[in-house]
């Protein structure tokens, strides 16, 4: 069978891997539905167009097992599965009449439905029964969310299993397969095209796009060209970005930013993750430096916690944080190590499992080398569908962020420097943090008891709805230190004069915390 020559001739370990993964589903598939049960759903699009060689070759393949015979070439081209086509009168020409020709080619017998998936599944299937349908979803794809290769349909929609063989292929991987097979595909891929939808939503991507010396007409590379593979959809239009958090705007780079609310207030939570700072074996110093980092660039710190490396425990924390803060930075618990589970527990903070990222593992390759990725690399496993890379020139391997988690890798202060700056660089140039007026501080000492100044303190809480009052002492023996926090400098200077003359008060230090770099 010629696909099956063409994948165990290449030097691809990889698609080997993929494909003998996407053949064993479709062989189970075929063992637990009889062939009348079973239906393809094709539109002439890449994925189902490899999904289809793939049928052919499972197929083929399961015929093989089940008559231990080898049956040869003679007529492993056709397939006369039960073949869906939603046609769509908004669907491209090309991707119509590619859909009409592959069909008469592999002799499929097309059923062509004129109406809403949904309903029109819910005719079909009532005319004559499909237990199983076979698709070409693949993680990254906005309905491949928290589905497995077997996945029964959703509430509301009538029963029958999804199955989905190329569930863990990314972009590349299925270039590689079509042009390693050399099968024919839809001509609107070689203009440009990376994903299609309907002719309302959808134009070439622009990352493919080359400048014509005339300036006249547009071209566009052709679609296997595209060496970020998560752009894929830049050439679809967006249909709705709910669930963003609030606050956070998605930008035209694909990353995410906040935006002050409107009181002009950011603020932040840090979460160390390390058993060994809970017992006191090491000494946290990235988190107080984090903390100031924040307050320098006048966000509001508003929640610090050390919590064990344990899935659960991070992710019951972030749960906590992530409503109630702008932005939560956690770091500590990423690597490959065991006690690793910084990233599993943001996954499972957000009800998204871990999925394959291309583009991270090709970091990491960079990195590390071949010796750590494999097949299969579990470095490279990041949130499905929440997370953004931010890369930076300076950075060996891009930050992770999933929604308004911030996820660094600095282990010390040096390297939180040096992230931290980064983050920064991003930030002009649009990234997740945004500077605000620096907040401005005061400091008073008092030789007044607690008892005595608490009264006074109270009184100004109040008058001063607008500044923070924070009190400490150095030692029982030492004066109350009360400490004055504000954006506007009138308001500060007019609080700290008050509470001069009221606590017999002398200012001993002015402080505009602002950031030392
Ligand atoms: C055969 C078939 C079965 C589907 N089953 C489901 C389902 O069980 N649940 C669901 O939410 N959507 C289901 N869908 C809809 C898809 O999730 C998705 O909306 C569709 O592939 C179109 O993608 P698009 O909106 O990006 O064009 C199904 C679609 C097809 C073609
Ligand atoms: N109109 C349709 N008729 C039949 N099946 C469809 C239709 N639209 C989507 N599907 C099924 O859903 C799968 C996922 O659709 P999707 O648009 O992501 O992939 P594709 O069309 O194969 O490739 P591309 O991403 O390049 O458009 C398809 O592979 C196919 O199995
Ligand atoms: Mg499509």
């Amino acid at each position: 069978m010629e696909i099956d020559r063409a994948i165990r001739e290449s030097n691809d370990r990889r698609l080997q891997t993929k494909y003998e993964n996407a053949t064993f589903v479709i062989q189970r598939a075929f063992a637990l539905y009889a062939f009348e049960e079973v239906a393809f759903s094709f539109n002439g699009g890449k994925d189902s167009t490899v999904l289809l060689h793939l049928l052919r070759a499972g197929h083929h393949l399961h015929k093989e097992e089940v008559h231990c015979s080898n049956e040869g070439e003679t007529n492993c081209k056709s397939c006369p599965m039960r073949t869906i086509y939603f046609e769509s009168s908004s669907a491209f020409p090309e991707i119509n009449s590619f859909t009409y020709e592959t069909a008469t080619t592999y002799n499929l017998p097309l059923e062509i439905i004129r109406s809403d998936f949904k309903s029109g599944l819910e005719a079909l299937l009532q005319k004559k029964p499909i237990k199983a349908i076979f698709l070409g979803t693949r993680i990254g794809d906005p309905n491949a969310v928290g589905q497995e290769q077997f996945s029964p349909s959703s509430k509301g929609w009538p029963p029958f299993m999804r199955v989905n063989p190329i569930l863990d292929w990314s972009y590349r991987d299925v270039w590689a397969f079509i042009l390693t097979c050399k099968i024919q595909y839809c001509s609107l891929y070689d203009q440009g095209y990376t994903s299609i939808g309907s002719i309302y939503d959808t134009v070439p991507n622009a990352l493919l796009c080359v400048s014509d010396s005339t300036g006249n007409k547009e071209k566009f590379r052709p679609a296997y060209l595209l060496s970020d593979g998560r752009r894929e959809r830049a050439g679809r239009a967006k249909k709705s970005s709910s669930s963003i958090h609030e606050g956070v705007t998605v930008l035209s780079n694909g990353v995410s930013s906040v935006a002050p609310s409107a009181s002009g207030i950011l603020t932040a939570s840090v979460i160390a993750v390390g058993d060994e700072i809970l017992c006191g074996i090491v000494e946290d110093q990235v988190g107080p430096t984090l903390c100031k980092k924040l307050h320098s660039i006048g966000w509001t710190m508003v929640h610090s916690a050390v919590v064990r490396n344990d899935v659960d425990s991070v992710a019951e924390e972030i749960e906590a944080r992530k409503h109630s803060s702008n932005m939560v930075f956690l770091f500590g618990g990423v690597g490959p190590m065991h006690s690793d589970v910084s990233v599993a527990g943001v996954a499972k903070s957000f009800g998204v499992r871990l999925a394959p990222d291309e583009e991270f593992e090709e970091y990491l390759r960079h990195l590390i080398g071949d010796q750590c990725t494999g097949d299969r690399n579990e470095m490279a496993q990041l949130p499905e569908g929440i997370t953004e890379l931010l890369h930076h020139e300076k950075l060996p391997v891009p930050l992770i962020k999933c929604q308004n988690i911030v996820i660094l890798t600095s282990t010390n202060v040096t390297e939180l420097e040096r992230e931290w700056d980064c983050l920064l660089e991003l930030t002009s140039s649009s990234g997740p943090l945004v500077r605000l007026p620096p907040s401005l501080s005061k400091q008073l000492s008092t030789p007044l008891s607690d008892i005595e100044a608490a009264p006074i303190v109270s009184k100004f809480i109040l008058e001063f709805p607008d500044l923070s009052i924070g009190c400490y002492r150095k030692s029982r023996l030492d004066p109350l230190i009360i400490n004055i926090l504000g954006k506007d400098q009138k308001r500060v200077d007019m609080m700290a004069e008050k509470l001069c003359q009221k606590l017999q008060a002398s200012e001993f230090s002015t402080l505009s915390v602002t950031d030392p770099r």
